[in-house]
């Protein structure tokens, strides 16, 4: 039998707030298979971006450990976990730098996780590549590929972050409210994008959103936050029965 893609052992993380400690992860115990797609909903503040600032380690868990691929990774830098992780965060501008083209972004995260010389070269060689896959996004990004990515519309950003993130396939994808600041055609034309890059890739992703129709339309698993807690874990077969009713009492 392969290895879970994901492991989250015993993981709680709490800090400080003046004389207090609050408890922002509570014992989580999670376990995603390779291949796995999961949603991700709660309520505002019941943990999400902890739960993935925690696999990323921006966070650092106070107890717990987590493993990806089979290596243990609790006690490793973001940097270091960056070799196995990739992120997309709500804010289109996170993830792409700005002053340089769609296709310089592209030929960086094609070295994520290493230490690297950027090289102009590296671009030319792969601009038919790039070119195919910017193609994907049905946005027009296969046209921008010389811009400077600050020229993009949020839309054409977001499809480029997703690209970067996946162009070296990571062993695990976070996508952070990925859709959030979108307008909702752009919104459901990047979920279709995550949704054919992901399926056809067939990567392990965990996806936070607030949208109930994406959280049961897309993955073949769902979870759910409250107060730092799982709460709820429902697998394909029980995700294809529940309503949106039922999610919504989630929500109080
Ligand atoms: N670094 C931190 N220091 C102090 N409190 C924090 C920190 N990070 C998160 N919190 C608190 O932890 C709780 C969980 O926050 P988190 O951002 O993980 O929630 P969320 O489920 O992602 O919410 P949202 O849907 O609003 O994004 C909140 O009460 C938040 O204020």
């Amino acid at each position: 039998m392969t290895e879970a893609k994901l492991v989250l052992q015993d993981i709680s993380v709490r800090i400080s707030a003046g004389s207090e400690v609050k408890t922002l992860l509570n014992n989580i115990n999670l376990t995603i298979d390779e291949g796995d797609f999961v949603t991700v909903l709660g309520t505002n503040g019941a943990g999400k971006s902890t739960l993935f600032n925690t696999i990323s380690g921006n966070l650092a868990a106070t107890e717990g450990s987590i493993r990806i691929a089979g290596v243990d990774l609790t006690r490793k830098s973001p940097e270091k976990r960056a070799k196995f992780i990739s992120r997309v965060f709500q804010d289109p501008k996170m993830g792409t730098a700005p002053r340089m083209s769609v296709a310089e972004n592209l030929a960086l995260a094609t070295h994520r996780g290493e230490r690297l010389m950027f090289q102009s070269r590296q671009v030319r060689q792969q601009m038919s590549r790039f070119k195919e896959l910017a193609q994907k996004s049905g946005n027009g990004l296969d046209l921008a590929l010389d811009k400077p990515t600050e020229q993009l519309s949020g839309g054409q950003r977001q499809a480029l972050s997703l690209l970067m993130a996946t162009i070296k396939l990571p062993e695990l994808l976070l996508l952070d409210e990925h859709t959030a600041a979108l307008d909702p055609h752009t919104s459901m034309a990047i979920m279709g994008l995550t949704n054919q890059i992901v399926t056809e890739n067939k990567l392990t992703a965990l996806m936070i959103t607030h949208q109930l129709d994406d959280a049961l339309k897309y993955g073949n698993r769902l979870i759910v936050l409250d107060q730092g807690l799982i709460v709820a874990d429902y697998n394909q077969q029980e995700k294809n029965e529940i309503t949106k009713q039922e999610l919504l009492e989630y929500f109080g």
